[in-house]
């Protein structure tokens, strides 16, 4: 495959792998990354090694995207060592008020942009992809996010996209993603999918401080919370939440966006999906196993369930990360081939 140029948008706990794990795949090479203090632009190629020495332990996850709001105070959000913030610590990176708006206005140049960004705001990602639409953007755009209803979001976006020549792929971690995929392939054996549960493991191998974005959003889908109250939590009542779970928190029925997304492969409706999970914060290793398991029905009359798991060693970072650079390339085939809208990690996969 020809080289890809790519920008990661968020050097937070996600971003930063993704330039880490860019480096062990083919043909691509990081030319741009930001986050919200500030951008490092290099078309021969960032420095990567340096770049995620300079900002381990500096890690911007303040609890603000462009809309300001939110609990941004002294004490939540950075991790901050030494005076410059998140990834202007790194020597190839320069403060900026608006980072977004300089990797749009180096569009041309960049083949996809990952938007590895904080969901606390529903209609961040749809509003950050239509700042690349109306700055001329043409290439492949690809999101991690979790929720549902955002995918509607960007559905709505689809004619915009094909007349800009945009290739998006939505919610291309691991759940929704890898696991979205999985499902997909899974159905194959079937004629009718009938219920499709999807229960995820995380231990935080890169402990809480790395992950704080993850973490937050993750408790926004406690039943007591949402995203509204989740975004107003300092980071102290976070850390009584977690200590209340004794570091391991369980999540049931949550709102991810496996669901529409196979919905609109053809797969199965959305209300047969069912995805739930254990995240320890506290250990590295995983407190159950990632599996999911989709029934059906074969043309030959059989009930069966198809059963996919991952291996306990994998981390977080490489099943979000991974899945999600595979995606960017497949993305990049389909934009090169003049393929343009909307497309959910299942619809890169066997039709059903
Ligand atoms: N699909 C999956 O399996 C999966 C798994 C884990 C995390 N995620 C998602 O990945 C996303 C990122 O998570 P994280 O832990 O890296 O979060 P994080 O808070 O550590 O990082 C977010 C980054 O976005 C940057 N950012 C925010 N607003 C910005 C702006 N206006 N301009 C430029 N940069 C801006 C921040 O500075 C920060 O660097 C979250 O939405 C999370 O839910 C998905």
């Amino acid at each position: 495959m020809d080289e890809i140029t790519f920008a990661v948008l968020g050097t937070g706990g996600i971003g930063r792998r993704a330039l880490e794990v860019s480096q062990h795949k083919d043909a691509l090479t990081p030319v741009a990354a930001c986050d919200r203090h500030g951008v490092a632009v290099d078309f021969d190629g960032l420095d990567v090694d340096e770049l995620l020495a300079a900002t381990e332990g500096n890690i911007d996850s303040e609890v603000a995207t462009d809309g300001g709001t939110g609990a941004a105070t002294a004490e939540s959000g950075v991790k901050q060592h030494g005076e410059d913030r998140g990834v202007v610590a790194s020597s190839q990176a320069r403060p900026s008020e608006d980072a977004i708006q300089e990797i749009i206005d180096r569009g041309d140049r960049i083949d996809a942009v990952l938007l590895a960004l904080p969901n606390y705001e529903h209609d961040f990602i749809p509003r950050t992809a239509d700042r690349f639409v109306e700055g001329g953007y043409s290439g492949v755009m690809i999101d991690v996010l979790k929720r549902s209803r955002v995918i509607g979001m960007l559905d709505e976006r689809s004619d915009a996209f094909e007349d800009a020549g945009v290739t998006f792929i939505c919610g291309a971690g691991a759940t929704p993603g890898l696991l979205t995929g999985a499902a997909a392939l899974a159905a194959q054996s079937f004629v009718e999918v009938t219920d499709v549960d999807i229960w995820w493991g995380v231990g935080l191998k890169s402990g809480y401080e790395d992950n704080r974005g993850t973490v937050r959003e993750d408790i926004a889908h406690l039943p007591e919370y949402d995203i509204e109250t989740a975004r107003g939590l300092s980071e102290s009542e976070i850390e009584a939440i977690i200590d209340d779970h004794d570091g391991v928190i369980e999540f049931e029925d949550m709102e991810h966006a496996d669901d529409v997304l196979l919905e609109r492969a053809g797969v199965c409706d959305a209300d047969d999906v069912t995805v739930g999970g254990v995240l320890d914060v506290r250990n590295d290793e995983k407190p159950t196993t990632t599996t999911v398991r989709v029934t059906g029905r074969t043309f030959d009359g059989e009930t069966a369930t198809n059963t996919f798991q991952l291996g306990d060693e994998t981390s977080m970072e490489a099943n979000v990360n991974g899945p999600a650079l595979g995606y960017l390339k497949a993305g990049v085939r389909r934009n090169r081939a003049g393929e343009y809208g909307v497309f959910g990690p299942a619809d890169l996969l066997p039709g059903f």
